[in-house]
């Protein structure tokens, strides 16, 4: 039995570890479920009941969090390796921040969308207007970095993690936000993602929105 990833369609999170796996060859069962329904199977694994969960199949314990798990891949897989090598240090650390910045869009997007479906009374404009504050900074650095690169990648000349993460984001961004002027705020960082969204390991991971079966509360 391979490794199960257990997954959600919309996730971005967990479509850097399938984009992840997928460029570093690792065989894997895609396990997918919705994490807010009483069904799902990440308590078993994680503390923190969050997906993306990686259950090996050889008894180890399973391990979660995104960024750790592509941690965990680099170390163990380093070939072909998605992040530069720690002689290029800074340009490590520099495809780990832009990480750090997509996932907190990611993280600012997921807590606007569930307070938008909380009934209108229960809604708070002003948390609401915090967390778009923070996908606004996040699309500008992003859009800022793109305009920094001269290879197409954000960092130096190859696909790395924060490719993987900014695609997410951004991917996510055009499920869960349509309705969002990004692409016309920012056509560099339009044309970066709509590029990258064309190599095989992203189009058939491309994010699709989910039908809750409980209510998210
Ligand atoms: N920081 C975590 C965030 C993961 C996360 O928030 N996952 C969501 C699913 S999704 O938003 O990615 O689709 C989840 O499991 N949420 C369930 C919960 O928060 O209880 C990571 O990077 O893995």
């Amino acid at each position: 039995m391979a490794w199960q990833l257990i997954s959600a369609t919309p996730s971005p999170y967990a479509r850097k570890v399938r984009i992840a796996l997928q460029e570093k060859g690792l065989d894997f069962e895609l396990k997918t479920e919705v994490p807010w329904d009483h069904t799902t199977e990440t308590p078993q694994y994680n503390p923190l009941e969050k997906l993306p969960v990686l259950v090996f199949n050889d008894g180890r314990p399973a391990i979660y969090e995104s960024h750790y798990i592509l941690e965990y891949l680099e170390t163990k897989f380093p070939e072909p390796s998605l992040l530069p090598s720690l002689k290029d240090a800074d340009d490590r650390l520099l495809a780990k921040q832009i990480e750090v910045v997509a996932d907190g869009i990611c993280d600012a997007l997921v807590l606007a969308f569930f307070e938008g479906l909380r009934e209108e009374d229960k809604q708070s404009k002003p948390w609401r207007d915090r967390q778009m504050r923070k996908v606004e900074g996040g699309l500008r650095a992003l859009a800022s970095w793109v305009e920094q690169s001269k290879s197409g990648y954000l960092v130096q000349n190859r696909l790395t993690y924060a490719d993987l993460a900014a695609v997410s984001v951004l991917g996510f961004m055009a499920v869960r936000l349509p309705q969002h002027k990004w692409r016309e705020q920012y056509p560099h960082l339009e044309e970066y993602w709509k590029r990258l969204e064309e190599r095989p390991s992203f189009v058939n991971t491309r994010p699709v929105a989910q039908k809750f079966t409980d209510p998210v509360v």
